[in-house]
């Protein structure tokens, strides 16, 4: 069993069904990426396993218990968002001072390294500081922790180009150095990919699919050629995104079950064969309309 395993979990706010009987299993020792569209139901999950909210239905069990309420599960987990509480009044020493208390595992050594090079001040509140800099901060504290399952919730919020890459760097290299269950939940699948071991897509509140990144690198393969070549081949295959690239030219993703032969004979027909990322992999499943934002656009289409 998994560190956190749920079987048919449901939290539902009024008729709103936010988590709808999933099932999914994290790994002790594994990296994994949480990624759905907006509202896909990333945070209420994260937050039902770091015991903050009680579920409506299903079994949840996180390190071998229910985690609502749960002192094991509190004190052995971190959950950081953007918006981890401290007193108005704390400033950075204090915060790092309450934390190296309560986490048995606390890196004092690295969260110092840490704030001194991004510069973060120990004698501020983090209540003062910049949008980026309070995730910065925020993250010093979740990788500090070294918590046995570490959650964190949209970490980047406001970061910079270059500080979310020292972040993802820091992450990596805290993790090779003190393996534990780590949960990332992110819009940036791009960015993060190289790091993570596994990603979960969740899709209105329900797990869309649990893989890990080299089978997602090669779970679609993108086409592109001449309408009326293509359309042939979309009898025949499951076709995940299509949409029209120019005068009777299309580029479609399919479900790569082509085989070697296959994908030759097409190649020699002119269709350009190109891999799909695993972050556009997720937009193309979890696409409402087929067109996109184009169809918008099609005025010649009715709604
Ligand atoms: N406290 C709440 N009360 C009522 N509805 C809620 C509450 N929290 C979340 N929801 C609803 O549950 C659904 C899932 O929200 P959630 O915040 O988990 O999505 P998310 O995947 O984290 O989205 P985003 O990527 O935009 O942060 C949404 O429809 C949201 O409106």
């Amino acid at each position: 069993m998994g560190v956190v395993s749920s079987r048919h979990l449901t939290k539902s706010y009024r008729n709103n069904h936010a988590i709808k009987d999933l099932t999914i299993q994290f790994q002790e020792g594994s990296i994994t990426g949480l990624i759905g569209r907006n509202g896909a139901g990333k945070t209420t999950l994260l937050k039902l396993i770091a015991g903050l909210i009680k579920k409506t239905d299903g079994e949840l069990t996180v390190l071998g218990e229910e985690p609502f309420n749960s002192l094991k599960v509190s004190a052995n987990s971190i959950f950081v968002d953007d918006q981890l509480p401290f007193p108005q009044d704390f400033k950075v020493k204090d915060v790092l001072r309450e934390f190296s208390r309560f986490y048995p595992n606390w890196d004092g050594e690295l969260a110092d390294r840490l704030t001194s090079y991004f510069s973060i001040d120990k004698e501020t509140l983090p209540l003062h500081f910049s949008k980026g800099k309070r995730s910065t901060f925020n993250a010093i504290v979740g990788l500090a922790t070294h918590a046995p399952l570490t959650i964190f919730d949209e970490p980047t919020t406001g970061m910079d180009y270059s500080v979310r890459h020292d972040f993802y760097r820091a992450l990596l290299k805290d993790y090779m150095e003190y393996p534990r269950t780590i949960i990332v939940s992110s819009h940036l699948l791009n960015e993060l990919e190289d790091l993570l071991e596994e990603i979960a897509l969740i899709h209105d509140g329900k797990l869309y699919f649990q893989e890990t990144v080299p089978s997602l690198k090669e779970y679609a393969v993108g086409l592109t050629g001449s309408t009326s070549l293509l359309n042939s081949i979309t009898q025949e295959h499951d076709v995940l995104y299509s949409k029209d690239v120019g005068m009777n030219q299309q580029y479609i993703v399919l479900k790569d079950r082509l085989t070697e032969t296959e994908k030759d004979s097409l190649r020699r027909e002119g269709v350009k064969l190109s891999p799909v990322s695993p972050a556009d992999l997720c937009v193309y499943v979890t696409n409402k309309a087929e067109g996109g934002i184009d169809d918008v656009f099609n005025r010649s289409e009715t709604i």
